[in-house]
């Protein structure tokens, strides 16, 4: 269907079309399925351009006051994933930054981590040029040949490229590899090789659960897109650190599949938002369900909420300064109850793996594949988002 603005594609998922793998190729002609698939590759490859990078005059001047991370979209992710790796006992503040320019406090004993998969958004470039200003430490990502990569040479600060394959959300894991490694030369974060090879072998099979040709019943990515076909996602995660993986899932949801979504941490969700589960697109649109009606028929199939609960899981049972993890735990079983008792669908993806890095990885991979298959199964291309090149146009950006 063509729609108003020349948008195009269909109101109902084509569930076949998931399992007809020529289709989802041609749907797909920049390739988002290949170039999320590269997100181990991903890991592997940004680990060896920063060690080649001059990560190590970082260190020069020791411990910074704080870390800012400066980006947006993707970009801004990757400070969200430091934060949560670092995790609460982290030295220094860590601070993702999402505006132009850095936060007025800022000055020589701080360091910032521009990030730009372009190498030239007006927020990481604004960063980067305040950042040498202030005479703060600087470090710079993004796109080979940019203007970021400029900034950083001429305030003589490390600079890692990031080879521009792919749109900037299917380049998470690149992006994030060089800012870990950065704040890991700074003594902020325990990364080492080990937990980086094995993060990348679990994209990996994650990769490979998810692929195009693996049937619906078997590929948990097809399975959550159809599950989440013409609802309303909510998707909440048990712990910080799954929670960043929710938000990552509300943007893949937005930006890849457009749809709606309410994406955030579950502790904060139990003290309001999870009156969304009593509403007219929760509790009370599956009261009213009419069983016997056409699943397509618009009228009595209304659109109804379906929760993702992110569960972590995590290893913090011991540590003492994180909310226990019987805590989490016990909310997040709580809200699947909610769920169930309203007739609710609730989809759960549980963490997995030995570090934190692996354990997002665990959570992020298989609902990135799902924001592309839903995209597809409604004939939007994935890569291509007219709102936001029409937004840049407008808004002269
Ligand atoms: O990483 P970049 O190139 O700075 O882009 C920032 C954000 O802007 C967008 O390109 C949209 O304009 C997003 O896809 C991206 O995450």
């Amino acid at each position: 269907m063509e729609g108003t603005a020349g948008v195009s594609g269909h109101r109902h998922a084509d569930e076949a079309l998931l399992d007809d793998a020529a289709q989802l190729s041609e749907r797909d002609p920049g390739g988002m399925l290949r170039h999320t698939a590269s997100a181990g590759a991903q890991v592997r490859e940004s680990a060896a351009l920063a060690a080649e990078a001059n990560l190590s005059v970082l260190a020069d001047d020791g411990r910074p006051r704080a870390v800012v991370i400066a980006g947006i979209g993707t970009a801004g992710r990757t400070g969200d994933v430091l934060a949560t790796v670092a995790g609460p006992r982290c030295p220094v503040p860590v601070i993702p930054h999402r505006s132009a320019g850095v936060p007025g406090w800022v000055g020589a004993a701080d360091v910032v981590i521009a990030v730009s998969a372009s190498g030239r958004s007006p927020e990481a470039l604004g960063a980067a040029e305040a950042a040498h200003r202030r005479g703060a430490r600087l470090v710079a990502v993004g796109a080979p040949d940019s203007q970021l990569q400029s900034v950083a040479e001429r305030a003589r600060a490390p600079f890692i490229p990031v080879p521009r394959r792919a749109p900037a959300r299917a380049s998470l894991w690149a992006l994030t590899v060089p800012v870990l490694l950065a704040a890991r030369t700074l003594g902020l974060v325990k990364v080492n090789e080990a937990d980086l090879a094995e993060t990348a072998a679990r994209l990996d099979a994650d990769a490979d659960r998810c692929r195009p040709t693996a049937e619906s019943f078997v590929n948990p990515a097809k399975s959550l897109a159809l599950g989440l076909s013409g609802s309303i996602p909510i998707v909440w995660g048990s712990s910080p650190l799954a929670t960043v993986a929710a938000r990552r899932f509300g943007d893949t949801l937005s930006a890849n599949a457009r749809y709606p979504v309410v994406a955030g941490a579950l502790g904060e969700a139990g003290r309001g938002r999870v009156g969304l589960l009593d509403g007219v697109f929760g509790g009370l649109a599956e009261g009213q369900r009419d069983i016997f009606a056409d699943p397509g028929d618009d009228e009595s199939d209304g659109t109804r909420l379906r929760l993702v609960l992110l569960r972590d899981g995590g290893l913090n049972a011991d540590d003492d300064t994180d909310e226990p993890l019987a805590v989490e735990e016990r909310r997040a079983d709580a809200v699947q109850t909610l769920a169930e008792r309203r007739g609710v669908r609730c989809d759960v993806v549980t963490a997995e793996g030995g570090s934190a890095l692996e354990r997002l990885a665990s959570l992020v991979a298989v609902p990135d594949f799902a924001s592309i298959y839903l995209a597809l199964a409604h004939g939007l291309d994935p890569m291509a988002v007219p709102a936001i090149t029409e937004m840049k146009e407008l808004a002269n950006q």
